[in-house]
């Protein structure tokens, strides 16, 4: 696959109604490369399948440009652009009495004239890109039978097909169970690898922030572009959940909920994994934690590990309440706070 180049210049998605722009979000300026797989990330009603639409020339652009490989995507005709960019929408596919083969196969008719029958290399192609997402074994089942995990393997698929240097896919993981989600990601990630650019949107902050190369992050006030990484340490992301209920934690990378007392707790002991799984439920109810060698604060819970059997031991003494499970030391610290 040759270089692809995507250049958003000076762009506005938006909505028009009748009484003017009922929505429209500030001008974009941003460069795509090959190899990038880019998540688009951003609260609910910020503007992402307006951007990934107005991108796939779904809808048009309040005002602004989208250059691809130099040439505006306006003078593109529709067959040639159906050859650069394909668009997978959010809704999975649901074709009545249409099986996978068929529907994946259908992905090859930017490449056909009127009436033109797929030709055996299109038929390579399509068997190709149904064994990649490993749905072959399902060839002859109809989409509307599938699972949403197996239909987005499909639609997969259809972008592999149509074999476009440019994938743009809305909310790919949602519906999907966690391995669900990380499978497809490799296989996104695979397409980028192999020199496209895959642009898809997500509120799976986890993944994204764990497997893409790039965020775009949409704040209502306009978009940040970095490595996640980048984004993390720019102090963007508390603005995305500018809220008063999630918190993002730098230290652990990630999203806790904020809670209003601060009461402080100390954890001892020698089982690292222990103790930090016990933070977590001491942090849940509420407590600021230290994970210390001392006991430093009025709760102190010692973590002892004996004979591989593992108990909890509220303050300092023996004479303290001891428990057998994080279980029971926070029905207990819950009856007392
Ligand atoms: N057809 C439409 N006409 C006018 N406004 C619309 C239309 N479709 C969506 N909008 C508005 O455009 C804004 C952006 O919507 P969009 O669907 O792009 O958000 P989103 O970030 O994809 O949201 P979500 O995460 O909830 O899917 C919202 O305020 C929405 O109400």
């Amino acid at each position: 696959m040759g270089r692809v180049v995507i250049d958003i210049k000076g762009l506005i998605p938006g909505y028009v109604n009748g009484s003017g722009a009922s929505f429209k979000y500030p001008a974009l300026n941003i460069v795509a490369l090959n190899n990038e797989l880019i998540a688009l990330v951003g609260r609910n009603g910020v503007g992402k399948s307006t951007l990934l639409r107005t991108l796939s020339r779904l809808q048009p652009a309040l005002s602004g440009n989208v250059y691809i490989n130099g040439v505006s995507t306006n003078t593109i005709s529709h067959s040639e652009f159906a050859k650069l960019v394909s668009f997978i929408p959010s809704e999975p596919a649901h074709a009545s009495h249409t099986t996978v083969y068929e529907f994946v196969a259908m992905a090859r008719y930017p490449y056909k004239g009127w009436f033109e029958k797929l030709r055996a290399d299109d038929h390579e192609m399509v068997k190709k890109a149904i064994g990649a997402v490993g749905m072959w074994s399902y060839c002859n089942r109809f989409i509307d039978n599938l699972s949403d995990g197996e239909r987005q393997r499909v639609m997969i698929a259809f972008a592999i097909a149509q074999d476009t240097p440019i994938i743009i896919m809305d909310e790919p993981t949602a519906y999907l169970d966690l391995p669900n989600k990380f499978e497809v990601m490799r296989l996104l990630r695979e397409q980028s690898a192999s020199g496209k650019i895959v642009i898809i949107s997500t509120h799976d902050l986890q993944t994204a922030f764990g497997l893409v190369d790039t965020i775009w992050l949409m704040l209502p006030d306009g978009i940040r572009v970095g490595a996640p990484e980048d984004i993390v340490l720019s102090g963007s992301l508390n603005r995305l959940m500018d809220s008063t209920s999630v918190t993002f934690d730098i230290k652990t990378g990630h999203f806790v909920y904020k809670h209003n007392t601060r009461k402080k707790a100390s954890i001892v002991g020698a089982d690292s994994h222990v103790k930090r799984w016990t933070a977590h439920a001491l942090q849940r109810l509420g407590f600021e934690v230290q994970l210390t060698e001392n006991c430093s604060s009025d709760i102190c819970v010692q973590v002892v590990k004996q004979e591989g059997k593992v108990q909890w031991i509220l303050g300092t003494t023996d004479r303290n309440p001891t428990f057998d499970s994080i279980r029971d030391l926070t029905i207990y610290l819950k009856s007392k706070i």
